[in-house]
């Protein structure tokens, strides 16, 4: 495509850009990340984002076409030209989305009229443009960790009520982007697989999430609508090797770093943690059926053909395990800090850490004297759990530690524990 038009993001995590890098494929809508690299410093705030764009706008020749959209909540159901069109009939240099509530804590929300979609305020997470109209719209400075949505809503008041030859306009038909909120009841998807906002009448080719948990919920919900979701996360085959690592424990293959970060931002993005052990600990658990069913199914075909190999050949005779439950645990000091002794209900256990980066936090089997510190990220370290193995998840002094857990039981669908 010869028309300079550039589709750009900022993810400094890509392992939660899956929804965006699964449908862009599907387009093959080329994104250029603006993130990839770039360390992000907790409490940063949007204005990296738009400060990265300012920079990648500063090499570009005038007549370029930019699209930003955000990375972690923004998916394309269409190939580019398609999009580049809308962005044409719209006949303005800057484009916005436009979205239904006000989310900034300064308050501009006066400034903008009422709409027929209901959508009225200016939606930071996906815009279009000019390459020369978005450096003038962008040209006020502003600090990594200010807030993006009010410094967009404040340049567009200026650039939208005289004073500039830039037209800037929001989205608020729908022609081309869909804000999601959860309570929006006007988005749907057609048989076409298409989005159909019924307010408006029309079919907006790009989707962005944001706002609260229960819209991002929606969001992925719509996508999988669309046939549109994260690429499943792919558990690593062991080919049948393990070590043993301990009295009656060993470890083995399970997943890549890669694809424990993914699992993190999946479960992040749920956002649900609650406990499993009545009321004694605060919530901090989320089960893998809970949060994606057909990942566990997954799990358990993995678990089936082959961890369960290496759980028979090593404990031989033993036999007939089946997975019973998988679910992962969240610890950090403000939180949930550590769990205490105990054996667990089930034949034989996994554990699995899913990042390293916390103090403290390993788990400790105290007749055995084995510790998981050394245990790297993505390995499961297995043992057998009713009776032998007492063991505990010490404390977390700083950081975050997730880790997922297998249940396994002699008979299927024994859920009871
Ligand atoms: O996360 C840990 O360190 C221990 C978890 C555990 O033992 C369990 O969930 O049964
Ligand atoms: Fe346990």
């Amino acid at each position: 495509m010869d028309l300079n038009f550039h589709v750009v993001t900022v993810a400094t995590d890509v392992s939660r850009a899956g929804i965006l890098i699964e449908s862009s494929r599907k387009f093959e809508v080329p994104v250029l990340n603006l993130g990839s690299n770039v360390p992000w410093r907790a409490g940063q705030a949007g204005g990296l984002k738009i400060n990265l764009l300012k920079r990648f706008l500063s090499g570009l020749d005038d007549a370029n076409i930019v699209l930003f959209v955000d990375g972690y909540d923004t998916l394309v159901n269409a190939p580019l030209d398609e999009i580049a069109e809308r962005f044409f009939e719209a006949e303005v240099d800057i484009l916005f989305a436009a979205q239904r509530q006000w989310r900034s804590e300064k308050d501009l929300s006066g400034h903008f009229p009422e709409t027929k979609s209901g959508d009225r305020y200016l939606n930071g997470g996906a815009y279009v443009g000019l390459a020369a109209s978005l450096r003038e719209f962008l040209s006020a400075p502003l600090a990594d960790d200010d807030d993006d949505q009010t410094y967009l809503s404040e340049a567009y008041l200026r650039h939208s009520q005289g004073g500039s030859d830039i037209q800037v306009a929001l989205d608020t038909e729908a022609r081309l982007f869909q804000s999601v909120s959860a309570a929006s009841s006007d988005i749907t998807i057609t048989e076409e697989k298409q989005i159909l906002n019924t307010t408006v009448d029309r079919r907006p080719l790009i989707l962005h999430g944001g706002g609260d948990k229960a819209d991002k919920r929606r969001f992925t919900n719509l996508g999988a609508s669309l046939g549109i979701s994260r690429k499943q996360i792919q558990f690593t085959g062991t080919n049948g090797a393990f070590d043993v690592v301990g009295p009656e424990i060993i470890l083995t293959d399970f997943l890549d770093p890669a694809e424990c970060r993914k699992l993190i931002a999946m479960a992040e993005d749920y956002g649900e943690w609650k406990s499993m052990y009545g009321d004694k600990f605060p919530a901090q658990e989320l089960r893998l059926r809970t949060l994606d069913i057909n990942l566990f199914n997954k799990l358990e075909v993995h678990f089936a053909n082959d961890l369960n190999k290496i759980i028979e050949k090593y404990w031989w005779p033993m036999r007939m395990i089946c997975l019973r439950d998988a679910f992962i645990i969240k610890y950090s000091p403000d939180t949930q800090a550590s769990l205490s002794c105990h054996t667990d209900a089930s034949m034989v256990s996994g554990i699995v850490k899913l990042n390293d980066d916390y103090e403290g936090g390993d788990t400790w089997f105290h007749r055995q004297q084995y510790s998981t510190k050394y245990a790297p990220v993505g390995k499961m370290v297995l043992w057998p759990g009713q009776v032998t193995h007492g063991h505990e998840g010490r404390e977390v002094t700083a950081g975050t530690k997730y880790s997922l857990v297998i249940w396994t039981s002699r008979t299927r669908n024994d859920l009871n524990y």
